[in-house]
């Protein structure tokens, strides 16, 4: 079974506007709300691949309510551990460019957090755990590093779309794969990254240190996946963007939904980019006949 992993879940509210006046009364022309975190949304786009997941994490209050019912009427299985506190509200503002504002998220009691590691240690080698985005502000940066550790002494296979020290600690661990996009894999060594090939010295730099695969999106400049065996660069479909929020969990739900049903690295990284571009191009997530739509459009370089 597939488990996704949401410390921090969202419900996103949306606000479209011609112009934002800072300092003066805007008004929208278009809002929307959405079931958001990293991890349920790759639950959702795997529903969407026809491929079954359960939503694990924390989730409180009425928007946790919000959450759970949504994912319910999506008939997507679920178990979170219910906090006291509200689900945070994360703010994804489009005018002229995008804007996020993503709230810190609520307190996470000693209890809750161990309510939730007793979750993880039910996995088994037949799993795979996808730990997707920030934590609570309350949690320490350790956290997904503890939680990996539970799946390696249970054999379970781990992803990781995280970014500084929550990414950093994780890869000695072994994930069979983490997604860094270029700022975020450039944050880790320190240095600034804008191409496809400025990419490849510090991916291989990232298998050397023990990643078995990893997946750098560079938006619409291309992507390049790396492992021992292969380095391959991607082309992304050219589109109108409506909204890149959940891109590249969608990269990540393709990866994984194709490689479960193909163990071909390079068919599902086809269908993975194909897949964060169909839901930039989409307001909410991809849906598969997007996504295939845009495949012929993603074309794959062997690097050596
Ligand atoms: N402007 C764009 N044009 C075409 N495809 C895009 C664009 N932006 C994103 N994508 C698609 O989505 C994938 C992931 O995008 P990106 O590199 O922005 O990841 P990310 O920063 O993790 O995304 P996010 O945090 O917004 O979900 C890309 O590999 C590409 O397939
Ligand atoms: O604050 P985090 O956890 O890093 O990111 C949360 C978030 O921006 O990621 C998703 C898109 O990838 C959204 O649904 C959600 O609001």
């Amino acid at each position: 079974m597939i488990y996704t992993l949401t410390l921090n879940p969202s419900l996103d509210y949306m606000i479209e506007l011609d112009q934002v006046a800072l300092g003066e009364l805007n008004r929208t022309n278009n809002e929307a709300k959405f079931p958001g975190g990293k991890g349920i949304n790759v639950s959702q786009v795997l529903k969407r691949l026809d491929v079954d997941s359960k939503a694990l994490g924390f989730l409180g209050g009425f928007t946790g309510d919000y959450i759970e019912g949504f994912l319910k009427s999506l008939d997507i299985q679920a178990e979170f551990v219910r906090i006291k506190e509200d689900t945070r509200i994360n703010v994804k503002l489009k005018s002229e460019t995008e804007t996020e504002i993503n709230a810190q998220g609520p307190s996470i009691t000693k209890e809750n957090y161990e309510a939730l590691k007793s979750k993880i240690r039910r996995l088994t080698s037949e799993d795979i755990l996808v730990l997707a985005g920030s934590i609570p502000a309350s949690m320490p940066d350790y956290t997904y590093e503890e939680l990996v550790k539970i799946c390696n002494e249970n054999g379970t296979k781990f992803v990781v779309d995280a970014e500084g020290d929550l990414l950093r600690k994780v890869i000695p661990l072994k994930p069979f794969l983490i997604k860094p996009n270029h700022h975020e894999l450039g944050d880790l060594f320190n240095t600034v990254i804008t191409t496809c090939e400025e990419v490849i010295p510090y991916g291989k730099e990232l298998i050397k240190q023990g990643v078995q695969n990893v997946i750098v999106s560079l938006a619409e400049k291309g992507a390049v996946l790396i492992n021992n065996e292969i380095t391959l660069i991607a082309t992304v479909p050219k589109g109108k963007v409506i909204s890149s929020v959940g891109a590249g969990d969608s990269l990540v739900a393709g990866f994984i939904a194709t490689y479960a049903r193909t163990k071909s690295i390079e068919e599902a990284f086809r269908f993975s980019v194909a897949a964060g571009s169909a839901t930039a191009f989409s307001i909410g997530l991809c849906t598969r006949e997007k996504a295939e739509g845009l495949l012929p459009q993603v074309t794959i370089k062997m690097q050596s």
